[in-house]
């Protein structure tokens, strides 16, 4: 990998912390991290005066470009209102310079004021024209500003759900994801920025202009005045950013425990168990940590400003002295010198203003630009367009000898520094495939079961099978169709998800199940039905609102349902998706027996309508109806067959022994007989 100087230099160790205890405690380890992770992807590495010097042209014209898309009116708006302002300044101070000397002639002072009157008149003009050219780009400014983060954000967005499931666990996509999501909100700024840096910019010039002509030599003094103050801005903006990506995670830590603090989830634990004390002292401790970065932080910026500010005083006394000699010399005359001190005040002010707008929009551009490479990345990441069509008449879906591992973090400095322990000498759990040649067959129109105790490997499979996840190697074929080769946006059309985990969406209870189905209205008689087919119209009906209740506690009119309830409304919602294949992931853990109980008949009544059905499931006797039973031990297909073929003596004896350990539970704890009445006055009896 390649490791530039600067890299280097931010991974120093005087820059790596130990971290505090608290995110040893809760986190595992430090989250302020070496820029090293990093790598050379992020803009603090291109940080250097010419690079960026070099790039903000181009992040220049990607604000632009996006506040075209924005609203073109408004960026013209702003554009001409910039150029128009700078423009008059400068005719501005030509007129004052004929002010100067009409006033400053010989002859009767009469005579002087009414020969600068059509000057003095000029000024008034271009101050009028001035101001009302700054209101326009001010109000176009301010259109402009929040449309172009929408448009930023959109783009941001659109680009992060297309990426694969993959890139969203990975760590260092996340780490991006956070700094492009900030790079939006930069993009916003960024307009406003670019706006001061055209005025002061188009200020300078006509400043600059003037002084050039009064006197060739004073344009390098007033540049010089600047050089300190955009020294100190930039070495300020990169000392910013580079403690923004460095402490971007710990952040991001420290968000989580606030809001963990203040969601109904947690809430009645924290109550409960007296979690609310002990995570508001962490966040204290992660809170004091990062006060104690921003303190250091203050501090060199102002050592670097104090030095910025007596070289600029130099600079300014330098500039100053050589007008005096020129004046003392002869060579300028009292009225252009006079112009010539306004026209230093006036290109030195807009030459600061200047540097701070560039400033501005240089600590801008590094937020944009990693939401320009956000895009980058997300394109690399994106799940591929197009491929084969998915056979119509689909017969069968075949695991052919499939192995994959999830990906690992390989940022992780933590696992990086990590002691080899025992554990890692071996094969750690999170190192061993999750799947291990797996060879099985999925036939359509049946029900496919998959058990095996936990993490051995049932719900990755339906993941892969879903196309959430590619092989590492080996293949699923479609018909004899590699999965790879197939159009994605196609497969996902075939399934119906009813994950162990699927989403609650804070909606209300309509959307909660018609998003099942996003892609067209919400039709009520489908919906109805669903929700009988999952047995959640009994939910429904005892909701306050009906179908229209909020399912979110946290908002006016929020309701809280129970975890059994969610799940039914789940089942609703892939019954209303109505796919060819279905996947059920432990569909009943939170129902009641009764529930459940129905639940199964209406998932095997899906077998007769020809319905693909993948049922995950620890419930082993509600695979009895399944067409297929695969069981799988540490990721590994041990046994393959139904029922009945399972439990016989001659198979393998996994499912056997599994099932067995079920039904001992239910042999041990038998139903006692029905009480008779005599039983009771027996007892009422003995008590008396
Ligand atoms: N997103 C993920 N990233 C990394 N590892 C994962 C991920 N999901 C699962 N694993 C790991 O993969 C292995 C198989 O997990 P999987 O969820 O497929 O098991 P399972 O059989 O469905 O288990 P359970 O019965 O507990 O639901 C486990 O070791 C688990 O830790």
């Amino acid at each position: 990998m390649k490791t530039s100087k600067r890299m280097r230099a931010a991974a120093a160790p005087g820059e790596k912390t130990e971290g505090s205890p608290s995110e040893k405690l809760l986190f595992g380890g430090p989250l302020v991290y070496s820029a090293r992770w990093n790598d050379y992807r992020y803009a603090y590495f291109e940080m250097t005066l010419w690079a960026m010097a070099l790039r903000l042209p181009r992040l220049v014209a990607f604000t632009v470009k996006l506040a075209w898309r924005a609203e073109r009116r408004a960026l013209w708006t702003v554009g001409l209102g910039e150029l128009i302002r700078g423009i008059s300044q400068a005719i501005g101070l030509i007129a004052i310079n004929a002010v100067l000397a009409a006033v400053l002639a010989a002859g009767a002072i009469g005579h002087r004021v009414q020969s600068a009157v059509p000057a003095m008149i000029g000024v008034a003009a271009t101050g009028i024209v001035g101001a009302l050219a700054n209101a326009a780009s001010t109000s176009g400014a301010g259109r402009l500003g929040p449309k172009v983060e929408r448009v930023a954000t959109e783009m941001y967005l659109s680009h992060v759900i297309k990426v694969e499931l993959a890139a969203v666990e990975d760590a260092a996509f996340q780490r991006l994801m956070d700094s492009a999501q900030y790079g939006a909100q930069a993009s916003r700024r960024m307009v406003s920025a670019c706006t001061g840096v055209i005025g002061s910019l188009v200020s300078f010039v006509a400043a600059a202009g003037v002084l050039t002509v009064l006197h060739p030599a004073l344009l390098p003094l007033l540049v010089l005045m600047t050089v300190p103050r955009s020294w100190a801005s930039l070495q300020n903006s990169r000392a910013k950013y580079g403690s923004y990506l460095r402490w971007m995670e710990h952040s991001r830590a420290g968000r989580l425990l606030s809001q963990n603090l203040t969601r109904t989830g947690p809430a009645p634990e924290i109550r409960v168990h007296g979690v609310g004390p002990f995570l508001l002292e962490h966040f204290r401790q992660m809170s004091q940590a990062s006060e104690i970065e921003q303190a250091r932080l203050a501090a060199d910026a102002a050592r670097v400003r104090l030095v910025a500010s007596a070289l600029t005083g130099l600079a300014a006394a330098l500039t100053y002295a050589a007008l005096a000699g020129l004046l003392v010399t002869g060579v300028m005359a009292l009225s252009v010198a006079g112009t010539a001190v306004l026209a230093v005040r006036t290109g030195g002010q807009s030459l600061s203003t200047l540097v701070l707008q560039v400033n501005n929009l240089y600590e801008e551009a590094c937020y944009v630009q990693d939401l320009e490479r956000l895009f980058v990345d997300a394109k690399q990441w994106a799940i591929p367009e197009g491929g084969q069509p998915v056979p119509k008449t689909l017969e069968l879906i075949r695991f052919d000898n499939v192995t994959f591992s999830y990906p690992t973090d390989n940022d992780d400095e933590r696992r990086q520094e990590a002691e080899p322990t025992a554990a890692s000498e071996g094969a750690p759990e999170a190192e061993r495939p999750a799947l291990k040649g797996v060879s099985l067959d999925i036939p359509v129109g049946k029900i496919v079961a998959f058990v095996g105790e936990n993490g051995s490997g049932k719900t990755t499979i339906s993941k892969l099978l879903a196309g959430l996840y590619q092989p590492d190697s080996g293949r699923i074929l479609w018909d004899g169709v590699a999965s790879s080769d197939l159009d994605r946006t196609e497969v996902f059309a075939q399934f119906a998800m009813v994950s162990q985990d699927f989403h609650r969406w804070p909606f209300t209870c309509r959307m909660n199940v018609a998003i099942g189905r996003p892609d067209r209205p919400a039709d009520q008689q489908v919906l109805e039905q669903a929700a009988a087919y999952a047995g959640a119209d009994s939910v429904v009906a005892e909701l306050p609102r009906g179908w229209d209740t909020l399912l979110n506690k946290g908002y006016r009119g929020g309701h809280q349902i129970s975890g059994g309830q969610w799940q039914r409304l789940g089942i609703a919602r892939a019954r209303y998706r109505s796919a060819p294949i279905l996947i059920v992931d432990e569909p009943t853990s939170a129902l009641d027996a009764r529930a459940e109980q129905d639940v199964f008949e209406q998932i095997r009544k899906l077998a007769d309508t020809g319905q693909t059905v993948v049922l995950i499931t620890h419930r082993l006797a509600s695979v009895k109806y399944a067409d297929l039973i695969h069981v799988l031990e540490h990721g590994e297909l041990r046994e393959s067959g139904t029922f009945e073929e399972l439990l016989a003596p001659t198979s393998a004896g996994v499912f056997r022994e599994l099932y067995e350990l079920q039904a001992r539970q239910y042999q041990d704890a038998p139903v006692p007989a029905p009480r008779r009445p005599a039983d009771d006055a027996v007892k009422n009896g003995g008590e008396r």
